[in-house]
């Protein structure tokens, strides 16, 4: 049986896009994303599943410059799994939302709820935790505080906490987009019915800030037809203004295209390196509620 690792305790979102993908696997519980990252290093675990983008919030720079810089890991999968942020707390609290002293949660889930806790808790304090399912249990470890979290329904369930509120996050479109990393397992489109697609992610840095150099690189690419889904730059870390681009192509690793463009890259002095060629899976809330 193949072992997963991902952020805990118990109740988090990358919990159930794991649980989505590999329903049968062992799950190992990692207190922060760079750890489940290493587990896979240290063959604690076969595989880590990480959250990588968010709708709301955009990327989730540790689990990119971690994959970028800390460690050599391919890119295997991804899943896409809808987020609804509930405010949680305890029954006996639940009558007074006026006296809530603090909200606590994962930097992400508060950032998607921004607007939400401006109106409703304008002078609460906010406590961050690593994960919303570390603030559901905090929750349900400290009953004599005045306090609520931030998380989903299966850490309401896990600590016997009720949904104060349901839907609080602020834009109705919430993604969050998480990816599969292993450096003993592949995946195909048939692993899972989840499958939509296929993709490619590549790391690109530039020989020297030029005129039209990004426009070359994105020409190797056009001219192919492969539609780009994103392109981000990230700092190499050397120094300011030092950027590389990590470009994800709808289009899976084959015999020509691909190859083609990195060739083309190549010849420009650029360097390529393939992060990974991976397929896509999406969730939907009605497999969540399962
Ligand atoms: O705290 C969790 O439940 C997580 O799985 C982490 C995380 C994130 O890092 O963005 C995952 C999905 C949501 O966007 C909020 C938090």
């Amino acid at each position: 049986m193949k072992k997963v690792g991902y952020l805990g305790p118990k109740g988090t979102f990358t919990e159930m896009a794991a649980k989505a993908v590999f329903p049968n696997a062992e799950g190992h519980q990692y207190k922060t994303i760079p750890s489940s990252i290493d587990g896979v290093i240290n063959e604690e675990v076969d595989i880590a599943v990480v959250p990588l983008e968010n709708a709301i919030e955009g990327s989730v720079n540790l689990t990119m410059d971690y994959l970028l810089h800390n460690v050599h890991l391919p890119i295997i999968g991804e899943v896409i799994v809808p987020i609804r942020q509930h405010l949680l707390g305890l029954q006996k609290n639940s009558g007074d939302l006026e006296a809530v002293r603090k909200v606590y949660s994962h930097p992400h889930a508060i950032a998607q709820c921004h607007n939400f806790l401006r109106e409703q808790f304008p002078h609460a304090e906010i406590e961050y935790t690593n994960s919303t399912g570390e603030a559901a249990r905090y929750i349900m470890e400290h009953p004599n505080e005045l306090s609520v979290a931030i998380g989903n329904e299966l850490a309401a369930e896990e600590y016997g906490l009720q949904i104060l509120k349901h839907n609080i996050h602020d834009f109705e479109n919430n993604h969050t987009r998480f990816i599969i990393v292993s450096n003993n397992t592949v995946l195909t489109k048939d692993h899972s019915p989840l499958y939509t697609k296929h993709k490619t992610t590549l790391m690109i840095t530039l020989p020297s800030d030029y005129s039209g150099a990004l426009h070359q690189v994105l020409s190797a690419f056009s001219w192919r037809k492969l539609n780009l889904s994103k392109i981000e730059s990230r700092p190499t870390k050397t120094g300011l203004g030092n950027y590389f681009f990590v470009i994800d192509v709808d289009h899976g690793m084959d015999d020509i295209l691909i190859p083609g463009v990195i060739a083309e890259l190549e010849a420009l002095q650029c360097s390529v390196r393939v992060l990974g060629s991976y397929p896509c899976y999406s969730i939907n809330m009605n497999i969540i509620a399962k």
